[in-house]
């Protein structure tokens, strides 16, 4: 079964080539979309959303309590309540997608377990992994997936490819 993880340097597409990717292929796709949230331009956390349901909560946030990462503080609530259980609920869909699996993912041990059951189970999966993450889940994915690293040359052909690869493995 096809698993494709795309990397790269912040702010270089990462993001914009799954959802494109998505919005190319006519199939169920569930799973979790992080995205920044700012004020003033100015970053104070970051969303986390069930794509399939448009559920939406805090994943983290500088004013927030949880386990601490820079200056932000993630909210295990909305990770396990919301990206977890979107996780588990793509079990029953055609394509899984997990943007992203990083270390404000990782902090919940609810988060890794349904990552892990999803790796275990048989669904194609579209991933973005951060580019350094050590921890063993992010290795795991990096040695199982194929991993495409997003740079300014290729993100605009990238989309076609990868969907043109997920229509092929449905044939
Ligand atoms: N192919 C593209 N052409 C031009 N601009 C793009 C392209 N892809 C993304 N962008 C722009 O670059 C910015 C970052 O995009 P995106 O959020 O997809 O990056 P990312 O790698 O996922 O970021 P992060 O590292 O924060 O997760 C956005 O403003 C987006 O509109």
């Amino acid at each position: 079964m096809l698993r494709i993880a795309v990397t790269g340097k912040p702010g270089v597409g990462k993001s914009t080539v799954v959802t494109r990717v998505v919005e190319k292929l006519d199939l169920k796709a569930c799973g979790i979309r992080a995205a920044e949230m700012r004020v003033d331009g100015k970053r104070q956390g970051f969303s986390i959303e069930d794509i399939d349901t448009g559920r939406k909560g805090i994943l983290s946030h500088v004013k927030c309590t949880g386990p601490k990462l820079g200056k932000y503080h993630v909210n295990l609530e909305d990770l396990d309540g919301i990206g977890a259980e979107a996780i588990r609920h793509a079990l029953g869909c055609d394509l899984v997608v997990m943007d992203e699996v990083g270390p404000m993912e990782l902090k919940s041990e609810n988060f890794v377990r349904a990552v892990e059951e999803i790796l275990d189970s048989d669904r194609p999966i579209l991933a973005v992994l951060h580019r350094s993450s050590k921890h063993p889940l992010a290795q795991r994915i990096r040695e199982e997936f194929e991993v495409l690293t997003v740079d300014e040359v290729d993100r605009d052909d990238l989309p076609d490819r990868i969907a043109a690869r997920f229509r092929q493995g449905r044939e």
